[in-house]
């Protein structure tokens, strides 16, 4: 069977095609295809790799049209991998939030999209572009099956105590709670993580660190989410690269009120120029705030030094959710290519017998655990694959 997944995000989108024949197996194959978009102002840069080809590409074209040319690149080119469209059995996708409406993965039906339509103001850097991609593959694959998959879902069973924001009773009826998100990847990296172990999640204690440019935290028992840091948007909890995370709701009622903030304007500063961004005045972008640091830039480390500080205080609130830890988990850009990050958050965590092998740490680890021997807590680094969650997602579906 074979599985087409788009898996947008707010500025970019990856892409794979899969193949899965009778069962899921256990390692997460290599794509027969795949493509990377990143959206700028006027252009759309894209790479497309297979077994046998590379090719790079600026286009300059409108959504739909830049979906147009991945899809004709599967069956077309260097980079053909199939004779004919019609073999592609379904599409999947990314769909950032699910709402209170959606707790698992579902076919994708009118009704569907008029929910994911109305959840965008909740999710407004992403829900929409999910809708693009799916509105996309209608136009030129006509009426292909198609699945949403949810970051949303893998949260659905955080209990009342810990969703539920302690404002106004009736948001509980109006569906404002936490949702979390990022759940596709926490969702892999908890089943990832078990494998790797060889154990059994029913006898596992997890925190998994997903830090790309939007991060959060899951707090993993029995292998489900029992805690996460973000919440009602992916605005919530831990400093991202240009997201605010957390912050005293005080401060936005000053903001309207002394500062003449709209709701626009408000949306723009906590979403896309707050984080490592607004406070190194710099960059989002992890490598570029170490790069800076290096330089003795004051503002970059102490962007570095609030997002460190961050991270270890909701470590420590997942740790009083799950009530012990046997697994730290790094994942997503940062988390699998910054030892530094690893190393600074760690450091913290001595109390607890938590010990790095340092030379693991600095040695480029996919896939392993990067504790001493004699660490108390297991560290794993894994490389997130939520395209292959998704495929999998869809396989189940079928
Ligand atoms: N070698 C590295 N060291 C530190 N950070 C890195 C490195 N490589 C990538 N990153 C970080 O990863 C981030 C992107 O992570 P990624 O998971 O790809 O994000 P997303 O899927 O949210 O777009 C970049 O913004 C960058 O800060
Ligand atoms: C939900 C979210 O923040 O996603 P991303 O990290 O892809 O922006
Ligand atoms: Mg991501």
């Amino acid at each position: 069977m074979k599985i087409l997944v788009l898996n947008a995000g707010s500025s970019s989108q990856k892409s794979c095609l899969y193949e899965i024949q009778d069962n899921i197996p256990e390692n997460p194959p290599k794509p027969i295809w795949s493509a990377q978009v990143e959206w700028r102002p006027e252009v759309a840069k894209i790479k497309i790799k297979t077994a046998t080809a590379e090719l790079q590409q600026d286009i300059s074209a409108s959504h739909s049209e830049t979906i147009a040319y991945l899809i004709d690149s599967l069956h077309q080119g260097t980079t053909k991998v199939i004779n004919d469209l019609s073999e592609i059995d379904v599409v999947g996708h990314r769909v950032v939030h699910g709402g209170k409406e959606y707790q698992s993965s579902v076919v994708i039906t009118q009704a569907v999209i008029d929910t994911i339509q109305q959840l965008a103001t909740l999710a407004p850097a992403h829900n929409p572009v999910n809708l693009k991609g799916i509105e996309a593959i209608q136009e030129h694959l006509g009426d292909i099956k198609q699945v949403a998959v949810f970051d949303t879902a893998f949260h659905s069973h955080i209990p009342d105590e810990k969703a539920i924001f302690s404002g106004a009773y009736e948001w509980v009826s109006q569906g404002i709670r936490r949702y979390g998100f990022h759940g596709i990847s926490h969702q892999y990296c908890t089943q990832r993580a078990a494998k790797i172990l060889g154990q059994n999640l029913d006898s596992l204690r997890l925190i998994n660190c997903h830090l790309g440019n939007g991060c959060s935290l899951a707090a993993v028992k029995n292998g489900r989410s029992i805690d996460t840091t973000m919440g009602f948007t992916p605005l919530d909890g831990l400093m991202m690269g240009s997201r605010s995370g957390a912050i005293d709701p005080g401060l936005l009622i000053h903001l309207l009120r002394q500062e003449n903030y709209t709701p626009e304007t408000l949306d723009n500063l906590l979403n896309k120029s707050s984080g490592l961004l607004g406070i190194s005045g710099i960059s989002g972008d992890m490598r570029q705030i170490l790069g800076a640091i290096s330089q003795g830039n004051e503002r970059a480390k102490l962007a570095y030094d609030i997002y460190i500080h961050r991270l270890r205080y909701y470590i420590g609130a997942m740790l009083a959710s799950l009530q012990g830890l046997d697994v730290l988990i790094f994942t997503a850009g940062v988390g699998e290519n910054s030892p530094d990050v690893r190393f600074s958050v760690c450091e913290a965590f001595g109390f607890l017998g938590l010990l790095l092998d340092n030379q693991k740490n600095h040695n480029h680890p996919v896939d392993i655990n990067i504790a001493a021997p004699e660490s108390k807590v297991k560290v794993l680094v894994i490389h997130t694959q939520e395209d292959w969650q998704i495929a999998c997602e869809c396989f189940k579906l079928h």
